[in-house]
C-alpha cells in the first residue's frame, strides 16, 4: 500500500471538486484529487453541458418552424437524431480537456482514479493508496433518485447517466418528474420530434414562481408537450414496445421512460462514519462554514445537501479554499442566481415573492414588468416574458424573469442584489437600446414613477423653478 501525505485531499473531481483542486495547488498546497469515474462530474458528463447541446440542437430546429411571425415559410426540419447526439459529444469533447487529469496533473494535483472511502478520521483509502491529509473535501456529487415505484426498475428507465447516449429517437418519451432535469428534457425532445408527456407529481417546476411557471408551461403545451400535474407514477409496466405508467388513474403508454425525479448524495461507497462525519438522506450535514461533524472535512456541491448547481459547486469551493488555506471565516453567500434552461428561460435570485411577502409583510412592493412593453422583444417577436421585482427598503430583494435569455438578464439583478445595490442605481443605470436589459430599468423605474408624475407637490416645485429660471 502505497502511502500518500498532502494537505488538502479532495474526493470527485466534478464542478465542486476540480474548483477546489485547481485553487488550492494554484495557490500551493500539497493536492490530492481522487476520482472513481470520469473527470468531470456530472455537469461535464452527463448534466449541465450535454443538457444545454441538447436544448441548443432543438432551438435550431424550432428556429425552422418559428418564421411566419418575419414573413418567412415554416418548415418542419429533418432531424438526424443520432447527428444530433454527435453535436452534443463533440460538445463534451471541446469542454473535456479543461477538467482533463493531464490539465490537473500540469496544475500540480496528484489525480487518483479510484474510488475513496474512509479509513479513520484522518485517512482514505483509493485502491492500493492510503492518503493522510490535514484537510478533506467531500465533493462526492449526487446520482439520479429512482423512487421506490413497482416495476420502475425492472422497466430499466433512462436517467440523465444514459438519455445522452441514447442514439434512436424515442418515438414518445414519457417522463417521471418535472422539476428542471424533467422539463429541459421534454422540450429539448419534443422540438427534436418527439412525442413527449411529463407526469408531474404535485405541479410542474415546484420551486419557482407559478405565475411565471404559467408562462413558461402555455409555451411547452403550445409546441405538443403533454404535462399531467397532480398526478404521482404509481405504478410501471414493461409492455412490447415500450412501457406504460399508471399516473392520475390513468396508464400512460410510451415507446422509452425517462426518470428526473430528483436526486440522492453520491455518498454510499465512501464510509462517512468511519471518519465521524454525520450525513442525512439530503447528504453531509454541514455548518454555513460547509465544515462537517468532523472539524478537518468539509463539504462542497451536491454532496453538501443544499441546491444543487454547478456555480454554487464553484462558489462553495471559494468558500473552503478561503478556511482550509487561510484560516479565514467563510460562508455560502445566499445570493445564488438559478437557471431553467429551456425557451423562455426561467431565471431568479433572491427572494421568491412568497418568500418575499413572508418575510417583508407589507413593506414589499412588487413590480411586473412584461417584455410585451419591450422594442426588442418586439422587434424579435419574443413578447411572451415578465420580469417580476420584489423591493423592500428601497433595495430589490428578490428577481424572477421568464423570458428570452432570462438566463443573460439575471446577472445584472445577482450583481445588485449581491452589491446591495440600491433600486434608485439601477433606474439611473445607462443601458443600450434596444436590448431586453431595459426591462431591469423599465421595472426599477416604475418604481419611482408615481412619486414622480402625476405627483401635485412635484408639479408645483417644476413650475417654480421654471418661474425662477432665466
Ligand atoms: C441533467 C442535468 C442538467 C443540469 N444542468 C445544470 C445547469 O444547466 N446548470 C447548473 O448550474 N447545474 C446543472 N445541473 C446540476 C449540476 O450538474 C450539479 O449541481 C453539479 O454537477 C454538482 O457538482 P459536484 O461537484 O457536486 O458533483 P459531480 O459533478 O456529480 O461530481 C462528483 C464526482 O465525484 C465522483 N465520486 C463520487 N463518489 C466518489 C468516491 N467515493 N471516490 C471518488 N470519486 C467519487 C463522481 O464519479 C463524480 O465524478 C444539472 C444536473 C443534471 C442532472
Ligand atoms: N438548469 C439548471 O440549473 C438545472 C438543470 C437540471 C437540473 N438541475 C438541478 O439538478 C437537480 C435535480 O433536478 P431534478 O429535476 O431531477 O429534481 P427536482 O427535485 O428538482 O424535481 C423532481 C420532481 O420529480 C417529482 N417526482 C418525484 N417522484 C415522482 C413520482 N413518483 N411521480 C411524479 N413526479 C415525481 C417531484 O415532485 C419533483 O418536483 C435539481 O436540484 C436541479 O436544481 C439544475
Amino acid at each position: 500500500m502505497e502511502r500518500i501525505r498532502a494537505d488538502i485531499c479532495v474526493i470527485g473531481a466534478g464542478s465542486g471538486g476540480l474548483s477546489v483542486a485547481a485553487g488550492a495547488a494554484q495557490m500551493g498546497a500539497r493536492v490530492v484529487l481522487v476520482e472513481g469515474a470520469e473527470m468531470g462530474g456530472d455537469c461535464l458528463n452527463a448534466g449541465c453541458v450535454p443538457s444545454k447541446a441538447l436544448l441548443a440542437a432543438a432551438k435550431a430546429a424550432q428556429a425552422m418552424r418559428g418564421g411566419a411571425a418575419f414573413g418567412i415559410r415554416p418548415a418542419e426540419p429533418e432531424i438526424d437524431f443520432a447527428a444530433v447526439k454527435d453535436h452534443v459529444a463533440r460538445t463534451i469533447a471541446a469542454i473535456a480537456p479543461h477538467d482533463s487529469q493531464e490539465r490537473f496533473e500540469s496544475l500540480g494535483v496528484r489525480v487518483l482514479r479510484d474510488w475513496g472511502r474512509f479509513v479513520s478520521a484522518g485517512e482514505l483509502q483509493a485502491g492500493d493508496r492510503l492518503i493522510r491529509a490535514r484537510r478533506f473535501v467531500i465533493a462526492t456529487g449526487s446520482r439520479p433518485a429512482l423512487p421506490d415505484i413497482p416495476g420502475l426498475a425492472s422497466a430499466n428507465p433512462l436517467t440523465n447517466e444514459t438519455i445522452f447516449a441514447l442514439r434512436e429517437k424515442p418515438s414518445h418519451l414519457v417522463v417521471i418528474g418535472a422539476g428542471p432535469v424533467g422539463i429541459e428534457m421534454a422540450q429539448a425532445h419534443r422540438r427534436l420530434g418527439c412525442r413527449v408527456t411529463v407526469i408531474a407529481g404535485a405541479r410542474a417546476l415546484p420551486k419557482d414562481d407559478p405565475e411565471l411557471v404559467a408562462i413558461l408551461l402555455a409555451r411547452l403545451r403550445g409546441e405538443g408537450v403533454e404535462i399531467v400535474e397532480g398526478a404521482r407514477a404509481e405504478s410501471v409496466e414493461t409492455r412490447p414496445g415500450g412501457v406504460a405508467v399508471l399516473a392520475g388513474g390513468r396508464w400512460i403508454e410510451g415507446s422509452h421512460l425517462l426518470v428526473a425525479a430528483g436526486r440522492v448524495p453520491a455518498l454510499d461507497r465512501l464510509d462517512p462514519d468511519r471518519a465521524g462525519i454525520a450525513v442525512t438522506a439530503r447528504g453531509v450535514t454541514v455548518g454555513p462554514d460547509l465544515r462537517s461533524t468532523n472539524r478537518r472535512v468539509y463539504a462542497v456541491g451536491d454532496a453538501a445537501g443544499g441546491m444543487q448547481f454547478t456555480h454554487l459547486a464553484g462558489h462553495h469551493a471559494s468558500v473552503v479554499i478561503r478556511a482550509m488555506l487561510f484560516g479565514l471565516p467563510s460562508r455560502v453567500s445566499d445570493i445564488i442566481p438559478r437557471v431553467t434552461y429551456t425557451d423562455p428561460e426561467l431565471a431568479h435570485v433572491g427572494l421568491t415573492e412568497a418568500e418575499a411577502r413572508a418575510r417583508h409583510g407589507d413593506r414589499l412592493t412588487v413590480i411586473r414588468q412584461p417584455f410585451a412593453g419591450n422594442d426588442r422583444a418586439m422587434a424579435e417577436a419574443r413578447t411572451e416574458g415578465l420580469l417580476k421585482l420584489m423591493v423592500a427598503g428601497g433595495r430589490p430583494v428578490g428577481v424572477s424573469i421568464v423570458g428570452d435569455r432570462a438566463g443573460e438578464l439575471i446577472g445584472l439583478w445577482a450583481l445588485a442584489l449581491a452589491g446591495r445595490v440600491k433600486l434608485s442605481t439601477v433606474a439611473g443605470l445607462v443601458l443600450p437600446y434596444p436590448t431586453l436589459s431595459e426591462t431591469a430599468k423599465r421595472a426599477a423605474g416604475a418604481c419611482f414613477s408615481p412619486r414622480l408624475f402625476g405627483n401635485p407637490l412635484v408639479k408645483g416645485v417644476v413650475r417654480l423653478v421654471q418661474r425662477a429660471l432665466p
